[in-house]
């Protein structure tokens, strides 16, 4: 183990290939951030090796630095110990190493095989594309990474793991060995993550190094066999995972020894009046739920992929309409598809999507926080800059958010910061129902905490919140979680539930029926 090696003598398992990738005294300022500080990465020939960090640790800028989409103030970065291309020459990144984000970098209007031979179609000597060529190609790259999707498909079609694989087969059809996972898993139900793992492992086998970025600890135990943590922009440790215990592990991406503990639950009164009540609710897609919650109530909605969960969550605050059914909240029936209308009536959200329904990413902190509650930052009809800095401020320090100030467009934030802000802007509102979609996705174990704390304060002012998830951890702080599979409520598990319990019961299976 290197703690706090120095870039360039990071140890690696013993071995004489040449690194994949080796960077080294990187330094990357944005204005006065300092994203990164002298910090280092060696990925080794095989390896599968995890990048872990706090939420603007500096993951994703090493990322953009590592496939050329940056470049880094100081330091210098090789492939296979030569220095890598200049910044220009896309084409020669491309043959060294590709990430695969989150968000997708396919282009959703064109087929497959067009976005897998985007700008390098077969043309014919008369200079047309040759479509079939180029359907046939696309076939013979996808059968050999054992890629099974119709190349004539719209891009938009496919799930998001077969677009994944697609974008993992087109990495390698540009001849590059060397692939970055930025947190793949986080869109994937059990089965998904499972069958990417396998994925990984049979291309490990057959000499493809991995990157691998997540906030999920015990897929790093799975599946990488190194790991590197950064934190505060520095290099802190990399070791062989099998050296580096879980607390361990948390201890350095923290600085600190961080449990999640749920000590102190607090059962909600009995008699508390009904808040929210869901009577007979129908999706578009068909999955249907009927629930009541009661002031200070904290309810799960747990359910692997397709089990309705997210479906039943947007139907319920207008994001997506509905086939039938009613919904109130504290006695006002919400008009359907009308999120104005929910916020208005008094609820909070955070979605699932904070890219498309959450954040106006070039506005401040401020301007996002505050977006829903005008009348909480006006004087005199005007606007109050100054109170909704303070409002803001609040809510940085509430929430830890990691920024330099309030004005900070939302969009130089990392990942897991612009989900704070989310959480900070639901909550501006006071809100008498809090819905939560996915609240933790990429969010570090700190935050979580955080996060998750924030619901044990307001539940004890009275808030009534909705928790959808897969995540265990957001789940164990409800009172009761409704377990959804296939589209309806097979089960409601009181607080206190057994793990083996619930993933059983998303998985559809009853262990007490065995
Ligand atoms: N374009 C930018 N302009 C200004 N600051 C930026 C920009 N990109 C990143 N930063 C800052 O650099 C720091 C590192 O951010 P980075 O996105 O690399 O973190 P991360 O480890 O990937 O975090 P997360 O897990 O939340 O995605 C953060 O303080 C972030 O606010």
């Amino acid at each position: 183990m290197s703690a706090a090696a120095p870039p360039g003598r990071v140890d690696g398992p013993a071995g004489d290939g040449r690194p994949v990738v080796e960077a080294v005294h990187i330094t990357k300022r944005f204005g006065s951030t300092v994203a990164l500080s002298d910090a280092g990465i060696v990925v080794r020939p095989g390896e599968t090796h995890a990048l872990v960090g706090r939420n603007g640790a500096g993951k994703s800028t090493l990322v953009s630095i590592l496939t050329g989409l940056q470049a880094a103030d100081d330091g210098a970065v090789a492939f296979d110990g030569r220095p890598a291309p200049p910044l220009g020459d896309r084409d020669a990144w491309r043959q060294r190493v590709a990430c695969v984000y989150q968000k997708s970098t396919i282009i959703p209007t064109l087929t497959v095989a067009e976005n897998l031979f985007l700008n390098r179609h077969a043309r014919g000597r008369d200079g047309l594309i040759r479509w079939s060529a180029l359907r046939r190609a696309a076939e013979r790259l996808l059968a050999a990474w054992s890629v099974e999707v119709d190349v004539r498909q719209p891009a938009s079609t496919l799930s998001v793991e077969q677009r994944q694989f697609v974008e993992i087969a087109r990495a390698l059809s540009f001849g590059a060995r060397f692939i970055i996972l930025d947190e793949p898993t986080a869109q994937l139900d059990a089965a998904g993550i499972n069958r990417l793992f396998s994925r990984i492992r049979d291309l490990r086998e057959q000499g493809v190094t991995f990157l691998f970025i997540s906030h999920h600890l015990q897929e790093i135990y799975e599946i990488c066999d190194q790991v590197t943590v950064f934190r505060d922009a520095r290099h802190i440790v990399t070791a062989p995972v099998a050296e580096l215990s879980r607390p361990a592990l948390v201890a350095a991406m923290t600085g600190e020894d961080v449990t999640m503990s749920e000590a102190g639950h607090q059962p909600v009164a009995p008699d508390a009046p009904v808040m929210l009540s869901v009577r007979d609710l129908v999706t578009s897609s068909g999955a249907e739920l009927s629930m009541t919650a009661r002031a200070g109530e904290v309810v799960g909605i747990a359910g692997g992929g397709g089990s309705g969960k997210v479906e039943v969550a947007e139907a319920i605050v207008g994001l997506a309409p509905r086939a039938g059914g009613t919904v109130a909240v504290d006695g006002r029936v919400l008009r359907p598809g009308s999120v104005p209308d929910a916020l208005d009536a008094g609820v909070g959200l955070v979605p699932q999507d904070r890219h498309r329904e959450g954040l106006v990413p070039l506005l401040s902190i401020a301007e996002n926080v505050t977006m829903t509650v005008p009348e909480r930052i006006e004087r005199r009809g005007l606007i109050s800059s100054a109170r909704r800095d303070a409002l803001a401020r609040d809510t940085i320090a509430g929430l830890a958010i990691k920024a330099s100030g309030p004005q900070v467009p939302v969009a130089e934030l990392s990942g897991g910061n612009q989900q704070k802000v989310v959480m900070g802007r639901a909550l501006a509102s006071d809100p008498k129902l809090l819905v939560l979609i996915t609240p933790t996705a990429g969010v570090d174990v700190r935050s979580k905490q955080t996060l998750l704390g924030v619901v044990a304060d307001v539940r004890r002012r009275g808030t009534t919140v909705v928790v959808v998830s897969d995540e265990l951890d957001d789940l164990r702080i409800c009172d009761r979680v409704l377990v959804m599979f296939q589209g309806r409520v097979v089960g409601e598990m009181a607080h206190g539930w057994s793990d083996n319990d619930l993933v059983a019961a998303m998985e559809g299976v009853d262990l007490h029926r065995v």
